[in-house]
């Protein structure tokens, strides 16, 4: 089977200045992987690159096998970013959102009735959504676009648990369904190593520990080290 999304020997940064060095991370279909780590250590900066916002200072990206160099390459269109930011339109309502990203005009009608919540508030402006139902809305739209990876940044941020709960179900149900692959990161790291089936500790740019979620958890106590500025967890 094809990998899903793969970095090989990714170097990523901002104005020529690396952020991230040499990091190799794949995905497979049907699997979560959390980016975790301290304040600065490069995760938005690596699905920044991912997702085509920043051209990669070194190393490659492969999305389903095939490599991406710009941001028109046929692979970038099977990945969907959800970003910090939502990135919804305001004004616009829950359905014009929704419909904007969906495939087809029919298809965003079908979506809307596909969430529950959003159903009920389908005509409403966005903007005046709560913080929980805008974040629901924002993963409905990344999922709209049908993607075979998705990228998703602090998704659970300043959001009440019974929220992060209800968000971190729909994606597990979603990658379950649709069998896509997932890459997200996260400051919660209890929660997220719940959710993700494997997890990669990034630290000043560079992976300092990655396995799966169970063997991370055993290794809790060198995680939460790994958050304290100037130590760094031996790597494996
Ligand atoms: N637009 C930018 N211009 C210059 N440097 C930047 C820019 N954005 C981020 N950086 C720097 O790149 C490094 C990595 O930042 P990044 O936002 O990727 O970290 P992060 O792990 O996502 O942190 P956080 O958890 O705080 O969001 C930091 O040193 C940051 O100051």
């Amino acid at each position: 089977m094809t990998t899903a999304l793969k970095l090989l020997d990714l170097t990523a940064g901002h104005n020529g200045v690396a952020a991230v060095r040499d990091l190799n991370l794949h995905v497979e279909a049907g699997e979560i992987v959390a980016l975790i780590g301290p304040n600065g250590a490069g995760k938005t900066t690596t699905l920044d690159t991912i997702a085509g916002l920043h051209r990669p200072l070194g190393g490659s990206i492969e999305v389903q096998g095939a490599l991406v160099k710009s941001t028109r390459d046929a692979a970038r269109h099977a990945l969907s970013y959800l970003p910090e930011r939502r990135g919804l339109f305001t004004q616009l309502t829950v359905r014009e959102n929704l419909m904007l990203r969906a495939k087809s005009r029919k298809r965003g009608d079908a979506l809307t009735r596909q969430y529950p919540v959003l159903a009920k508030l389908a005509d409403r402006q966005s903007g005046l959504l709560s913080g929980g139902e805008q974040q629901i809305l924002a993963l409905a739209c990344a999922l709209a676009s049908e993607p075979q990876v998705l990228l998703i940044d602090e998704m659970t941020m300043g959001l009440a648990p019974v929220i992060v709960s209800e968000l971190m179900d729909l994606v597990r149900s979603t990658v379950d369904e649709r069998g896509i692959a997932v890459l997200l990161v996260e400051q919660h790291v209890a929660a997220t190593l719940e959710l993700a089936d494997r997890a990669y500790v990034l630290q000043h740019g560079r992976v300092t520990m990655s396995g799966t979620s169970a063997q991370l958890r055993e290794r809790i106590d060198d995680l939460h080290e790994s958050y304290v500025p100037g130590r760094t967890a031996d790597a494996s």
